[in-house]
This record gives C-alpha cells, sequence and structure tokens, in this order.
C-alpha cells in the first residue's frame, strides 16, 4: 500500500484510540496520530526538541551590523531575506487584490523569530500581525524591533500608523494560537511560516498541531506561505555523499538515523549553518504535507526550489536585490575582499564571464553559499471553504 494511503487508513484507525490517550512518542512510531489525541498530550511540552531548539534560539546572539557584514554567509542571508521579500510582497498583493482599497490586512508568522520580516510588513502596509515563536528571548527582541519601528514612524514625515501587533511565546507545534488571540474570532488574511515549518515534521501530532495553527483563522481565499527546507534535495545530496552526512565550507547536515526511505515525521538531522542555526531539524515529505493539509482545507497553489524562483523573479526583484545587498559582485570592487576562501568558489562566475552573453561584472553568490541556497523550496496554500 503506498505510504500516504497507509498514512490515512492509520490515521482513521487511531481516531477511535484517541479517548483512550495514545502516547505521542508510540503514535510517532507508528508514523500517524489521531487528528483530535487529547489535549493532554499536546501539553506534554517535555516531549521532543522544542526546548533543544528553543534553547539554541533563545541564546543566539544579536550581532550587530558590522559584525553581521563580516559573515561568511553575508550574502546568503541577504539572498535568503530577498526570496523572503519578494514572496511576502507578492502574497500581500493578491491578498490585497482580493479585498476592497483600504479594507484591513491581517497577518500571523509563526516561527518569526527576532522580527526579521518586520520592516516587511510594514512596507506592504498591513493592518494588523500576530508574532508568534518558540524561544521568549528572541519574541521579546521581536516586540522591542516592533516598538522602535513604531517610534521611528512616527517620527517620520508625512507620518502613517504602522500595524498594531502582538505576541505570543509558545511551541506552535504544541499550543493551540487561537485560545492566544486578543481576538479568537480574527479572520486572517495572510499566515507566514519563514524558515521555521520544518520543526513541525517531528510527528503526525506537531505538524496537525501547526497546520490547524495556520489554517484555522485563515479566511477562505487567504494564504499560508512558507520556506523550508527541500527533503528530496536533502535525500540526493545524502545519498550522493554515502548516506550519513553531507556538508560544504558553511554548513552541515548530518543524520541521526540511515534509515531509508526515512519516516515521514521524526526524520531528524542536526543543521549547522555557519554562525546561525547548530540544532536538531526534520525533513518535510512533502506529498505528507500536501495531503494533512487538504484536512484543514489548504490546498497547495505554489512550490518553487529557490534558484527556480530566482530565475524567474529576478528582473522583477533586480532592484531590491541591489538594495538589499542580496548578490555578491564579481570580480570584486578595487579593496573589496571577496567572501569565498577558495579560487573554486567562484569558478561557476568564471566560466559565465567568458560566455559571450558574460558581462565584465556579474551579481552571484559564491559555490557554497548557492549550495545552501538551494536546499530550500517556498510554498503557498490557499484557504479554501469548507466543503458542505
Ligand atoms: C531560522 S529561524 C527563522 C526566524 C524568522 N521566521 C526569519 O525568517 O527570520 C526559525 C525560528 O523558528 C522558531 N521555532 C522553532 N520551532 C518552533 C516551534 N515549535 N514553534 C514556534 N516557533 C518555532 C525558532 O525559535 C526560530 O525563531
Amino acid at each position: 500500500m503506498n505510504k500516504l494511503r497507509k498514512l490515512a487508513k492509520m490515521d482513521d484507525e487511531l481516531k477511535g484510540e484517541a479517548s483512550s490517550g495514545v502516547d505521542a512518542t508510540e503514535a510517532n512510531e507508528l508514523g500517524s496520530t489521531p487528528s483530535d489525541l487529547s489535549t493532554k498530550v499536546r501539553e506534554r511540552e517535555d516531549i521532543g526538541h522544542g526546548t533543544v531548539v528553543a534553547a539554541h534560539y533563545n541564546t543566539l546572539e544579536e550581532k550587530g551590523l558590522e559584525e553581521r557584514n563580516k559573515s561568511r554567509i553575508l550574502y546568503l542571508r541577504n539572498f535568503n531575506n530577498w526570496v523572503k521579500s519578494m514572496l511576502i510582497a507578492e502574497y500581500l498583493e493578491k491578498v490585497k487584490q482580493s479585498k476592497t482599497h483600504g479594507a484591513a490586512i491581517k497577518v500571523l508568522d509563526i516561527g518569526c523569530g527576532k522580527g526579521g520580516d518586520l520592516f516587511k510588513w510594514k512596507r506592504g502596509s498591513i493592518t494588523h500581525l500576530i508574532c508568534a515563536d518558540l524561544a521568549e528571548t528572541s519574541v521579546e527582541q521581536c516586540k522591542n524591533r516592533y516598538n522602535d519601528l513604531r517610534s521611528r514612524s512616527e517620527r517620520e514625515r508625512g507620518y502613517a500608523p504602522l500595524f498594531s501587533a502582538e505576541f505570543i511565546a509558545a511551541d506552535c507545534t504544541k499550543v493551540r494560537l487561537r485560545e492566544h488571540y486578543k481576538d479568537p474570532s480574527i479572520a486572517l488574511d495572510l499566515v507566514s511560516c519563514q524558515f521555521a515549518f520544518h520543526y513541525c515534521f517531528e510527528s503526525y501530532l506537531q505538524a496537525e498541531c501547526m497546520l490547524r495553527n495556520a489554517s484555522e483563522c485563515l479566511r477562505p481565499g487567504g494564504f499560508f506561505i512558507g520556506t523550508i527546507p527541500d527533503a528530496n534535495e536533502i535525500m540526493s545530496r545524502l545519498q550522493k555523499n554515502g548516506g550519513k552526512e553531507f556538508e560544504n565550507d558553511i554548513y552541515k547536515i548530518e543524520f541521526y538515523d540511515e534509515t531509508v526511505p526515512p519516516h515521514l515525521f521524526g526524520a531528524k538531522y542536526n543543521f549547522h549553518l555557519e554562525g546561525v542555526v547548530d540544532c536538531p531539524e526534520f525533513l518535510v515529505h512533502f506529498p505528507t504535507l500536501v495531503k494533512l493539509a487538504e484536512k484543514f482545507d489548504l490546498q497547495l497553489v505554489f512550490k518553487e526550489r529557490f534558484q527556480d524562483y530566482f530565475a524567474r523573479q529576478k528582473e522583477e526583484g533586480r532592484s531590491l536585490l541591489g538594495k538589499m545587498q542580496a548578490l555578491e559582485t564579481y570580480p570584486p570592487f578595487l579593496k573589496v575582499p571577496l567572501l569565498g576562501r577558495d579560487p573554486e568558489d567562484y569558478e561557476h562566475v568564471q566560466q559565465y564571464l567568458q560566455t559571450p552573453a558574460g558581462h565584465r561584472k556579474v551579481g552571484t553568490l559564491s559555490k557554497p553559499e548557492w549550495e545552501a541556497a538551494s536546499l530550500y523550496v517556498i510554498f503557498a496554500f490557499e484557504k479554501k471553504a469548507k466543503q458542505k
């Protein structure tokens, strides 16, 4: 029986056991848990890697601009930020087109971190933002950043009020966010989960809770957008490299368990990205995500790898690429050192420059950075009206 049918069947079978309280660990071994498993299980915060992940993000230092500019992955970070900016702008535009001019736009940012996307929400002229993250310190920093942004906005000429905001420190894979909203009847237009959704694939139960959070208050016609590591690409690189780990100068992915094919949930690996991330993550089996999302009336409308998104959007996003310094200039301007360490890091650009179409200078990423960027995919789901 194919894996997804098996999953759906298990789901049905397990529903019957829900009231008897299936243990989350047990259920995860089965690869599935019931949709309405008792909240008792959800409240068992000690289960899983949330504490490890929270501790990691809580202790990440806020680096100053100077420090960040020296980072080996400066352009990769800026590039990822550009992808997010384009994606957010694109879906906010779709939202606006479906509403009357000037109507309120309400957004939920799941895994908001320190508020790296606050400015994007400001630029998109949204009305209200709910920020939720597991790491309390990050939520605090996000709140401070929001307050700074608000004070600055108030000092701006032609001042337009900044969106209102609320902040929730919670494990979005275990806690029903709606119960913590100021207005639990809120109708959201957009839910965004950037570089954070994959943490929920620790177990079926957590994935389900996350999707419920994403969908529950989203109005029909609203969108759920996100960026996650591409499980296919990870598995392909892993297999080419012997099945346990693979790495380059800036990242390393190391699996704990070499089971092939990996489990649908709990397929854990450690992701290390120079100076930014070093903690356990989980493969997102995309067909399972699509199937599970359907349960919450979310229908896949778009999925694309970062490099394809870039190829498609680079003309439209050209000026933003420049403003955000999302690409490194090659060959570099006089006295500007390259971030890559070896000449091989730029072999691909040198080849391009030698082609008839090649320019004298181009914007690029070093090979290790491209290899990291091309590990990710973008997705967008649309909320459908409930079938009667
Ligand atoms: C790589 S950071 C991304 C932050 C932000 N979205 C961005 O793009 O800048 C991942 C974030 O996911 C959060 N996270 C991880 N697991 C989570 C969970 N179970 N519930 C809520 N947030 C979680 C982390 O605390 C961290 O802030």
